[in-house]
């Protein structure tokens, strides 16, 4: 094994994953309705014979009015109106029902007849939401799926940086919001344009002048709903980015709950929550102040419009020039009309808030994934553990290099200590492993093989990992070891534990292996949450461990069994250990000490502690505290018994 530490290199060798452009919204849903166009199509179809129903209903209700109970003429109606077209259809309509003698004979007919007529409405109303909804719900849950599955193949990079609250708004409300817009909206927007297309010719064959009476205000409530989604449209980002940064604040707050408590941080984070809360509020304050100023405006014209269509209908029957039958079915008519026109200015401002919601899911969504391997790249199989590093250079943010360009070799079954200061680089080298990020340039070889030329999935296949900070699910602590290796016996994930030194501590929970462990394993002490972590790496049985001060929190005799358990099996798979304590480290075969993203130092350990250096210093700082802490004891233990002097603590005694 060599290892040394050298200048910058200069290859790079990192493919680049070209950035998709961002999908504009409409192009991203009609990918999305791939495979449910056809039940938004029988929602349509649906919709087209409620619509045509619905026309039938009014005109049963003129039709009886007119023929049945008039005898076909009405007093003050001339003949000439009789002939009307409109006539012929109501007379059509009744002698559908069994013609005017018997319908005036039996009234409750066309009241039936216009019940069930509203039945089927109803039914068919039904069948086109239940499309809609069965249409939206899987689209909606192929979306959620998709950016579940996006988030997971984003680089480490991106979730550097990225809001965790700001993303789960993402993937719940605003997804929310567009499933509201696509199971309803659609429909009812649909619905309104294909009621004012439809209704001109009908209500047109039944009078023009009313005709034109009944429009006069329809241009104003578009054009004022019109105007109204223009202004509204800007004020729904800002909602949605200001309850945004409430979702963010609240997460972050309950992540780091035992932090604020412990320094009685409440009252400020109670203060920093209303900041954001306040702003939601002004802005939600802003929206309904526009939407209730739009509402009764637009109530005002519709009433408006059906005062002056009842005013000019009574005028032409007291001249003469309109049936009852005609002015009752433009009233319903009317109903039918305004009301989903008048709405059309709420749905298109709840379209618009679906768009901004689809924008920010596109933007998700077009973010570039971890790149993909070279397809050349065949990966070392079997792969037994030979790492080699050459010339890594790597930095996070471009500035300031957390690796000036260090290289070392770990042969097969070999341990390797890292050992250096904080931020130093030590975990970022088992970053680069693991492809969590691409080096800047240099190269890592696997059995010989680079790694950027290796599958990510295969890579971190090969390596069993524990990270600084075990992350425990909320689960209980056998399926958190049995994560290790899916399917996993139980008497595999009792001997993990046993080599983990956990199995006896396990045993004497209430409910041992199946206790929960509470989200992020709260309900665990710190060396048991490290221990369970350990346990649940070596059941994965890879060719290469990885412990990132895996043992900090674990007392120094627990260690001590850890590291006996570790070294029966040394040579099984190659270990790289990251430690600050060295007592963890000396039994490697070999220790890399590493400053500034430099190796410094490199050797077996008792050839380094023969060395001037940090590592020597350090054995040196550890061996004096522990040397202090003994001589106390020592003194402790010699004080006279009689002493009426309380027994001085070993931090207490003579300094
Ligand atoms: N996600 C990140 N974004 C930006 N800079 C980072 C990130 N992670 C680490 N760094 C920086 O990279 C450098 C090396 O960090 P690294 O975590 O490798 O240090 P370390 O030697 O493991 O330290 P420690 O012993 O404290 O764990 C540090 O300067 C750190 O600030």
């Amino acid at each position: 094994m060599e290892t040394s530490s050298s200048g910058p290199a200069t290859t790079s060798s990192q493919p680049q994953t070209p950035v998709p452009p961002k999908p504009a919204p409409a192009a991203l849903l009609w990918s999305l309705m791939q495979g449910f166009r056809g039940q938004y199509a029988l929602a349509i179809a649906a919709l087209l014979v409620f619509t045509a129903i619905n026309y039938l209903i009014p005109l049963v209700g003129s039709a009886t009015i007119d023929f049945a109970l008039t005898s076909g003429v009405l007093p003050g109606v001339t003949t000439a109106a009789k002939v009307a077209p409109e006539a012929e259809l109501s007379a059509l309509l009744v002698s559908w029902m069994g013609g005017p003698e018997l319908v005036r004979a039996h009234l409750w007919l066309p009241a039936l007849v216009m019940v069930g007529l509203t039945v089927l409405a109803g039914l068919f109303s039904y069948l086109k939401g239940r499309f809609a909804a069965q249409a939206s719900d899987g689209i909606v849950r192929r979306l959620k799926d998709r950016l579940y599955d996006h988030l997971q193949r984003l680089p480490t990079k991106y979730h550097d940086h990225a809001e965790t609250g700001d993303l789960i708004q993402r993937c719940t409300s605003d997804v929310e919001t567009l499933r509201l817009a696509i199971s309803t909206q659609v429909v009812d927007i649909s619905n309104a344009i294909l009621l004012l297309l439809t209704a001109l010719p009908v209500m047109l064959l039944l009078d023009g002048r009313m005709t034109a009476i009944s429009f006069v205000l329809v241009v104003p409530i578009v054009l004022f709903g019109y105007i109204y989604v223009g202004r509204v449209k800007h004020l729904f980002r800002e909602v949605d980015e200001a309850e945004g940064q409430v979702t963010r604040v609240v997460q972050e707050n309950l992540t780091g709950l035992r932090v604020v408590r412990a320094f009685a941080r409440q009252g400020f984070e109670i203060d920093k929550f209303a900041k954001p809360n306040r702003l939601y509020r002004d802005r939600s304050l802003r929206l309904l102040r526009l939407m209730a100023w739009y509402w009764s405006t637009s109530d005002f014209i519709v009433l408006i419009q059906q005062g002056i269509v009842l005013i000019a209908g009574a005028w032409f029957i007291s001249q003469g020039t309109l049936s009852v039958g005609t002015l009752f079915a433009f009233i319903m008519f009317l109903n039918m009309l305004l009301w989903p026109v008048r709405q059309m200015g709420r749905t298109l401002t709840d379209l618009g808030k679906a768009t901004v919601a689809l924008n920010r899911m596109g933007e998700i969504l077009s973010e570039p994934e971890e790149s993909k391997p070279n397809p050349a790249g065949v990966h070392p199989e079997p792969f037994k553990g030979g790492i080699e590093a050459r010339d890594l250079v790597f930095d996070h943010d471009g500035k300031s290099a957390a690796l000036n360009g260090i290289s070392f070799t770990v042969c097969p079954g070999e341990t390797l200590a890292i050992l250096g200061p904080s931020g130093s680089g030590k975990s970022t080298i088992m970053h680069l492993l693991l492809r969590l990020y691409d080096y800047r340039s240099g190269s890592i070889h696997l059995d010989g093989q680079e790694l950027t030329t290796l599958d990510r999935q295969w890579v971190r296949s090969q390596f069993s990992v524990v990270m600084q900070e075990p992350f425990l699910f909320s689960k209980t602590i056998g399926e958190n070891i049995r994560l290790g290796r899916d399917g996993a016996a139980k008497e595999e994930i009792q001997e993990a534990a046993r080599l983990a030194d956990i199995h006896d501590t396990i045993n004497t929970f209430s409910a041992d292996y199946g206790t929960l462990v509470g989200e992020r394993g709260v309900t665990l002490s710190g060396g048991q949450r490290q221990r369970v972590a350990l346990a649940r790496a070596l059941l994965r049985e890879t060719p290469v461990l990885l412990l990132d001060d895996a043992l900090s929190a674990v007392d120094a005799e627990t260690e001590a069994t850890i590291l006996d358990a570790l070294r029966s099996r040394h040579g099984q798979r190659t270990t790289l250990v990251i430690a600050h304590r060295l007592s963890t480290l000396a039994h490697a075969d070999r220790v890399i000490v590493l400053d500034k993203g430099l190796i410094i130092q490199e050797g077996r350990p008792v050839d380094l502690l023969k060395q001037e250096g940090l590592y020597r210093r350090l054995w040196t700082i550890q061996n004096a505290a522990q040397e202090e802490i003994l001589e106390d004891e020592r003194l402790a233990a010699a004080a006279p018994a009689a002493s009426a002097a309380p027994t001085p603590t070993p931090f207490s005694a003579s300094r």
